[in-house]
């Protein structure tokens, strides 16, 4: 993820055209110093070769100047028998000498410094007469490793300054002076034959003795001579212990510094200089490298105008973001006053304007959902219908202002005695309407009716001054037996109401009357409940759960039933609601698990075989502290395995301290109790939920199987809960089937168990002894 500022920086353009620029500078830095490594290496290359090359040159001349010299100590040596007094050997020499061109004449002195013999048959040599004072001076000790050779500028100035006179001491077998044989050595002739081979227009060869005197000079084809280095730093490599080696000084009359090498010769005191004019050298790279510099001018300009564009693009792109931005916050402004609007338009519309609660309209609106939804769900929804008694003389008498606070209060109180998601609207009027749904039990419907009664009934203290009581009339419908739509239900609770209203102010009535009874019965009920537990008037009845692979009974659950003196029997559904609402279901539950134990250890007695026997457990029987205690002394008294013993919770069990509830399953699992989850399908717990559950069952409510043949969605939804139970490793149980094409597609699907009234209804104990007996159903 790019941080924030950088992700601003980049939509709004800014930070586009930095990146930009900074790129194209990084360009241009490349792009310059490869042209400039490549000029210079090319540069480095070419004085590198001419260096090379060059050395080879100097290498050839001094190898070829030695041998010359060395020539001249051949003519020393005939010089040597001449002054042995040999009166041929001068007769040797001369054709020796004539056949070498490099040497122009030679004279032969004694010791005494007398001419013994000259070539050009002279009676004197003058240019000679000098070299032998400089032998005398120097005492003859010129070392042997210089051949013993002494080679000066001439004395003649007459131009051909590369025509250098030489001597060399002739010394007999005892190494006493004997004489000097001398000799003029033509460098030029030397030199120009290496003017085609080796030099061209912008070299130059020099040839200088060792004090750093130039003989001879190559210059193209031009010779010359006569320069004195001596001292110079050009002239300094003659000091050093090296043969050869670069001159990085520039020469005495030059303005630049030439390309230049020396090498000295190894026998005889001359050294050879051979330097290129580095304008000649680098010459010829002078165009490609110019070539270059252009290259890289253009791709730079190339680069400058694709960045110009870039960052104009991003600049463009700046201005249309901002613009984008500008009319996105408009919009954005446009929609939020629209929704506003529309919100204060659907609260005006959908609200009463007096007591803020749904109108008529909203309350359709919502009713018909939560009837949608009521569908699925097993528990009960009931429509109060409110009119307030004696509310026309309160608004006449008192005034509209007392009427309209009256009506704000009413809507306040029935607010604060129901749930958040209850429904409470204003019909218009005094009318109000409340939708109470999913009741557990019939008798719930007539608490919340005398509820309502009451939170209404108790006086308004301060109404604009007035102290106010009213009573409502309310009319009860429910869903589905009074209606199946919202409109249906609205008429029936209406009609209900106008009972209650004849009944006299302050009062409840069902829209079926029959309920008007058991509402009151309700009452009676609770009243003996604890007395029936100990006048042992409930029972256990029970319902076989058969495998679908071969119909054989697999288990039983108890259903409780109670045997009224006066009303017969009575099913669960009227009073296990009240029991739960009023703690009573805790002894009942007790009572419930020794009843279970003891059929089962009298079953045992009886020879029957048992099969596990489930209980349901509610929510407040999980909170029992004693319930573990109660099922497993219970166990032990009738000398029973804990497999015998199955419980069954619903999902609600895990809806809120959903620790506590799991703990006390699992410590029922590992005491070796079977659990299962009952009405599966109808909240809202996922497979990988339960899965975290300690259930070895699902007992998928009887409401998807009802429809399972003719309704694709229940039947897939079966299909699904059985395969992924069976992939958590769990059984499924369906109940509720009441034919055989349910139980055909149950077993086609693959459900383990079923239970229903097609196989078995509940029985009494008696009853179900004959079919455990028997052992198995044969349904088909
Ligand atoms: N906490 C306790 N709750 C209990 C106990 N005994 C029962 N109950 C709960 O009361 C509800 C109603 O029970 P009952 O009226 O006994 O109905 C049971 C069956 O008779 C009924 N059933 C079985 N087969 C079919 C069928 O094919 N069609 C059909 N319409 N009804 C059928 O289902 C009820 C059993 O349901 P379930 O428990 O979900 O398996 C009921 O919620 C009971 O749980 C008790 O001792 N303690």
């Amino acid at each position: 993820m790019r941080p924030t500022w950088l992700n601003t920086a980049f939509q709004n353009g800014r930070g586009l055209s930095l990146a930009y620029v900074l790129l194209s500078c990084f360009l241009l830095i490349v792009i310059w110093t490869i042209t400039f490594t490549r000029i210079h290496n090319e540069k480095a290359l070419a004085v590198e070769s001419s260096v090379a090359d060059s050395k080879n040159v100097a290498a050839i001349i001094s190898s070829n100047l030695e041998e010359v010299l060395s020539k001249a100590l051949l003519y020393s040596r005939i010089g040597q028998s001449v002054l042995d007094g040999d009166a041929h050997a001068s007769s040797y020499l001369s054709p020796l000498f004539l056949g070498d061109s490099a040497y122009l004449r030679v004279a032969i002195f004694d010791a005494n410094a007398r001419l013994v013999y000259s070539s050009a048959r002279q009676k004197d040599e003058p240019e000679f007469a000098q070299l032998i004072n400089a032998a005398y001076v120097s005492s003859l000790m010129y070392s042997q490793r210089q051949g013993g050779m002494i080679i000066s500028p001439p004395l003649k100035k007459d131009g051909y300054t590369w025509r250098v006179p030489l001597l060399i001491p002739i010394k007999n077998k005892k190494d006493e002076l004997q004489g000097f044989f001398t000799a003029i050595l033509d460098l030029g002739y030397f030199l120009r034959t290496y003017k085609d081979v080796s030099i061209s227009s912008g070299s130059r060869i020099e040839i200088l003795n060792a004090t750093g005197f130039q003989l001879a000079e190559l210059s193209g084809s031009t010779l010359s001579g006569g320069s004195n280095f001596a001292g110079e730093e050009y002239a300094l490599f003659l000091v050093d212990n090296k043969t050869d080696g670069e001159i990085h000084a520039v020469r005495p009359g030059e303005r630049e510094q030439q390309i230049g090498v020396s090498r000295k010769l190894e026998r005889y005191p001359l050294a050879v200089i051979v330097s290129r004019d580095p304008d000649y050298v680098l010459g010829k790279l002078t165009e490609p490298h110019r070539e270059y510099r252009y290259q890289a001018v253009i791709i730079s300009v190339i680069v400058l105008l694709f960045c110009y564009a870039l960052v104009h693009i991003a600049h463009r792109r700046k201005r249309l973001y901002e613009k984008l931005l500008y009319s996105e916050r408009e919009k954005s402004g446009l929609i939020d006053q629209l929704e506003m609007e529309k919100s204060r338009a659907y609260q005006l519309a959908s609200h009463d304007y007096l007591t803020g609660i749904p109108n008529r309209m909203l309350f359709h609106e919502i009713a018909a959902t939560e009837l949608s939804r009521a569908r699925r769900s097993r528990k009960l929804y009931a429509l109060f219908f409110l009119d307030l008694d004696k509310f026309k003389v309160i608004n006449d008498t008192l005034g509209h202002a007392v009427g309209d606070a009256l009506l704000q209060n009413v809507a306040k109180r029935l607010r604060s005695v129901l749930r958040e998601y209850d429904l409470v609207a204003r019909l218009g009027g005094d009318e109000f309407v409340v939708l109470v749904s999913e009741i557990a039990a019939e008798e719930r419907i007539a608490e919340i009716a005398r509820t309502l009664l009451t939170a209404i009934s108790e006086p308004y203290p301060d109404l604009e001054g007035h102290e106010v009581q009213t009573t409502p009339s309310i009319g009860i419908a429910l869903y589905p037996r009074d209606g199946q739509s919202v409109d249906e239900l609205l008429t029936s609770a209406d009609a209900a109401m106008y009972t209650a209203k004849k009944a006299g102010s302050g009062t409840y009535r069902f829209y079926d009357a029959s309920l008007n009874a058991s509402a009151a019965r309700g009452l009676e009920l609770l009243a003996r409940f604890r007395q029936a537990i100990k006048a042992d008037e409930f029972r256990l009845h029970y319902q076989p759960k058969v495998a679908l692979q071969n119909f054989e009974i697999v288990g039983l659950e108890a259903l409780i039933r109670w045997e009224h003196p006066e009303h017969g029997l009575i099913f669960p559904n009227d009073f296990i609601p009240l029991a739960e609402d009023h703690d009573l279901i805790i002894p009942l539950g007790h009572w419930i698990i020794k009843e279970v134990c003891r059929q089962l250890a009298e079953w045992r007695k009886r020879g029957i075989t048992p099969v596990p026997v489930a209980i349901n457990v509610s929510v407040k029987q999980l909170q029992d502290e004693l319930l573990l205690e109660t099922i497993l002394s219970a166990l032990k008294k009738y000398k029973l395995p804990p497999f015998l013993l199955e419980i069954e919770v619903t999902e609600s069990c895990f809806i809120g301290d959903i620790d506590s509830a799991k703990s006390v399953l699992e410590k029922l699992r590992d005491e070796g109790l079977r659990i299962s989850l009952d009405d599966y399908g109808t909240g809202y717990s996922s497979l990988s939920h339960i899965k975290t559950l300690p259930v070895y069952a699902l007992k998928i409510d009887r409401s998807f199987i009802r429809d399972i043949r003719n309704d694709n969605s229940d039947a897939m939804i079966v299909a699904s809960t059985v395969s992924l139970a069976r992939n958590l490793g769990l059984k499924v149980i369906a109940e509720g089937v009441e034919s055989k094409e349910q139980l055909m597609h149950l077993k086609v699907i693959g459900c383990d168990e079923v239970q229903g009234f097609y196989l078995q209804r509940p029985v009494s104990a008696e009853q179900i002894e004959t079919i455990l007996q028997k052992g198995k159903f044969d349904p088909l």
